[in-house]
């Protein structure tokens, strides 16, 4: 069937070409183009269709449909990308697994990352290319019923036993259980397991091990295991999150991960040269999930500026056709801002993936020095990302009116896995206020004269406030932005120390202060997300694609200035938020040509995003009656309910 007409020509209105957005996108030509050999490769190959939408299916057939195309996918591996390339086996595994979770997701993300970052050379000789070969399946196993949040209060142990140089593993209660981690609760037969370890009923507090749960033949847990899925959740239903708990489980003293932290034979314990090193393994997800998240956004925003430019409804001036509901100023306002998000997370995404090799190769090396700043940066950067894309998706669903609400559109899908990001990798508010930790150290440096200490992120807090001209352009909103955190942040800060010097105790008082923290948290990575965008626009070197994203950065300076109104009263005044304003409304009309193609750039195939509000050929209406039709209600006419339960109700009613 051909092309819709309306998306023909909103393509034909674009002024630049959606190739060369995504090289810009993806960081590289070449990347692009592997992504785009990659998706037509995966288009000729049958078996990794879905056998049916994965929407009808039960959590049980999910999971079995991804281990099919898991399995077909061994065959292909290795012809079908560089398999050293990270992020092409990740864009390999969107395309051929989607979102909704897999068995494999937690052994790529967490499960190998953590045997690099923390196993010793010998360790990684017997486990690594096991992994990397997928003979083992491993997950992530640190989260109990009990506690997530704060590791330091988790209850499984592990205590070393000097006589046989074993450690012993416990689960002591019920909230002791690990609980959440994904792949554990059917597929994973290995895990990295975060334990105290106690050595001579010393607790050294949480370290990770290396540990076997099931039979490499059998697939059976092991004596001493016990293991299972905790049930369906808001999204993800295609991964099998699990619970795990041990009986005097017994592991080699070998199995510790040593790479920093070591135990030896006689039970003596190394210390590792950071306190926190056994965490890298969730600084890694959280360096990754400004990407991740940019790419969720994207992908809603795919289906509903797709559908917007097809759906028609109402009219402005011309009566004698409806217009494109894409032409109202409220649905320009409600995805356009959200599009402009999307590519600044994705062009922070691929700066913090970047940071993170660097640490990682600086700490092989002995440098733990990067780690704080980049545990703040990651911690501020995926709190803000998961809320913003969770609050951008849910835009794009209403942008998209009844059909939006439909499993159709698969909008929800994405929402639900979306906002698991606010709770993984540390929840929301835990993770700002890590970041506000190191904020208010850096304002304590700054009342203590040290202010030429301050990393590069945080020096904006010791300047002054200078004149706007917001004439001038991004960089002078970059102004209002550096404003708006500092305020707050010497706020909050002073705040917690007037409470502190009150008498009150230092948690009582960083409590009290905590709302006031996670603002100025916000603040500060909104400041960093954009100072990313500006620099990453202004290093563009095709004119057509940069003037396209200049007219994009517009939109995200005014909006972004616009939502943060009440931190800038005393830097603003009425007429200037007047200006802003109406910048924000001519910049939504100049970007409106290229919104389509701005959308078609992210370059997400109609088999990653399953919608069918969103398909690239526009041909919404005959496809949604088709999907409907094949819905298993309507297998039959008459279910078997109605002959069973309503028939035998409207019969009795009857007499
Ligand atoms: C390649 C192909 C891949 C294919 C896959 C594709 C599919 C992808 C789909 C994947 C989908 C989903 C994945 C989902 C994964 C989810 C996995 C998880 O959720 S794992 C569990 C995550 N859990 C957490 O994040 C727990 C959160 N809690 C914490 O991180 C910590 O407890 C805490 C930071 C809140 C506090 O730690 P605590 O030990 O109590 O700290 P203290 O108070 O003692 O000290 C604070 C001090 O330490 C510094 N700190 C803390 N963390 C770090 C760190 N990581 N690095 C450096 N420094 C750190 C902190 O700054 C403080 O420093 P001060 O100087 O004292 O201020
Ligand atoms: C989809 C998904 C996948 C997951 N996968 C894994 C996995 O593979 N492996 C794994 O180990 N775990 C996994 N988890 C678990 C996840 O990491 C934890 O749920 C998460 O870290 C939050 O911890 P919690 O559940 O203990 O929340 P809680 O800490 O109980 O949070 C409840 C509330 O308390 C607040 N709160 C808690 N502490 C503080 C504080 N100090 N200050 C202020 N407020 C506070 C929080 O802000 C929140 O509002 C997964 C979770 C989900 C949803």
């Amino acid at each position: 069937m051909s092309e819709n007409p309306d998306l023909t020509n909103e393509r034909a209105s674009g002024t630049f070409e959606t190739n060369a957005m995504a090289a810009v996108i993806y960081g590289s030509e070449k990347f692009a183009q592997r992504r785009r050999e990659i998706t037509e490769a995966i288009s000729k190959i049958p078996e990794f269709q879905d056998s049916h939408p994965l929407v009808f299916m039960s959590r049980e057939e999910k999971i079995s449909e991804a281990c099919r195309k898991l399995a077909v996918l061994s065959n292909y591996w290795n012809s079908l990308i560089d398999t050293s390339d990270e992020e092409e086996a990740l864009h390999l595994y969107r395309e051929v697994l989607g979102l909704e979770g897999h068995p494999l997701a937690l052994h790529e993300t967490m499960f190998i990352p953590s045997l690099i970052a923390q196993a010793s050379d010998e360790q990684q000789e017997k486990w690594l290319g096991r992994a990397q070969r997928r003979e083992i399946i491993g997950c992530y196993a640190q989260t109990e019923m009990g506690h997530g949040t704060n590791l330091r209060a988790l209850e499984t142990t592990a205590t070393f036993d000097i006589s046989t140089r074993e450690f012993i593993l416990n689960s002591p209660t019920i909230t002791s259980l690990k609980w959440w981690p994904g792949a554990l609760g059917k597929s994973a037969n290995w895990s990295i397991v975060i334990a105290n370890l106690i050595i001579k009923e010393h607790n050294y507090g949480p370290h990770p091990f290396m540990v076997q749960l099931r039979d490499e033949k059998s697939h059976e847990p092991l004596p001493g295991i016990t293991v299972g899925d905790i049930g369906p959740k808001m999204a993800f239903n295609g991964a099998d999150n699990g619970f795990l708990g041990f009986k005097n489980y017994r592991i080699p003293r070998e199995n510790m991960l040593m790479r920093h932290s070591k135990v030896t034979s006689d039970g003596s314990y190394i210390k590792p040269p950071h306190a926190k090193i056994g965490y890298s393994s969730m600084v890694k997800v959280r360096s990754r999930m400004a990407m991740d998240q940019g790419l969720f956004l994207a992908s809603a925003l795919v289906i509903a500026v797709r559908y917007s430019a097809v759906r028609r409804q109402g009219y402005l001036e011309d009566k004698s056709r409806e217009v494109k509901v894409l032409d109202y100023q409220t649905q320009q306002h409600r995805l356009f801002p959200s599009i402009a998000r999307a590519y600044a997370f994705i062009f922070c995404g691929f700066e913090t993936i970047r940071l993170y090799d660097q640490l990682l190769i600086d700490v092989q090396n002995g440098n733990t020095s990067g780690m704080a700043d980049l545990h703040a940066l990651t911690s501020g950067l995926k709190s803000v990302v998961t809320y913003q894309t969770g609050e951008g998706i849910e835009q794009a669903r209403m942008a998209c009116g009844g059909h939006g609400y439909s499993m159709a559109s698969y909008i929800s899908e994405i929402y639900g896995v979306a906002i698991g990001g606010c709770t993984y990798e540390g929840e929301n508010m835990v993770m700002l206020l890590q970041l506000a930790r190191y904020l208010v150290k850096s304002i304590e440096m700054i009342q203590n004269g040290k202010s030429r200490e301050l990393g590069p992120m945080v020096a904006y807090l010791a300047e002054n406030e200078s004149e706007i001209d917001l004439n001038l352009g991004p960089n002078e909103y970059l102004k209002v932005f550096e404003y708006a955190a500092r305020n707050q942040t010497w706020r909050a800060t002073e705040k917690f120390q007037k409470l502190r010097n009150s008498g009150m105790s230092n948690e009582e008082a960083w409590n009290q202060a905590s709302v006031e923290l996670t603002r100025a948290s916000r603040l500060h990575t909104r400041l960093y997300i954009m100072s990313t965008f500006i620099n990453h626009v202004g290093s563009i070197v095709d004119q057509k694609v940069k003037g396209v994203l200049i007219d994009l950065l517009n939109v995200h300076v005014t909006y972004e200035v616009m939502d943060i109104g009440i931190y800038v009263q005393g830097l603003l005044s009425s007429n200037q938020m007047d200006l802003i304003r109406n910048q924000l409304y001519v910049s939504l009309e100049t970007i409106r040509p290229n919104a389509v193609s701005l959308v078609d750039s992210f370059q997400i195939s109609d088999m990653q995003l399953r919608s069918v509000l969103g398909r690239r050929d526009g041909n919404v209406y005959e496809n949604l009656f088709k999907w409907a039709k094949s819905s298993p209600l309507n297998k039959t006419d008459v279910l078997p309910s109605v002959t069973q339960y309503l028939k035998p109700m409207m019969e009795k009613s009857k007499l």
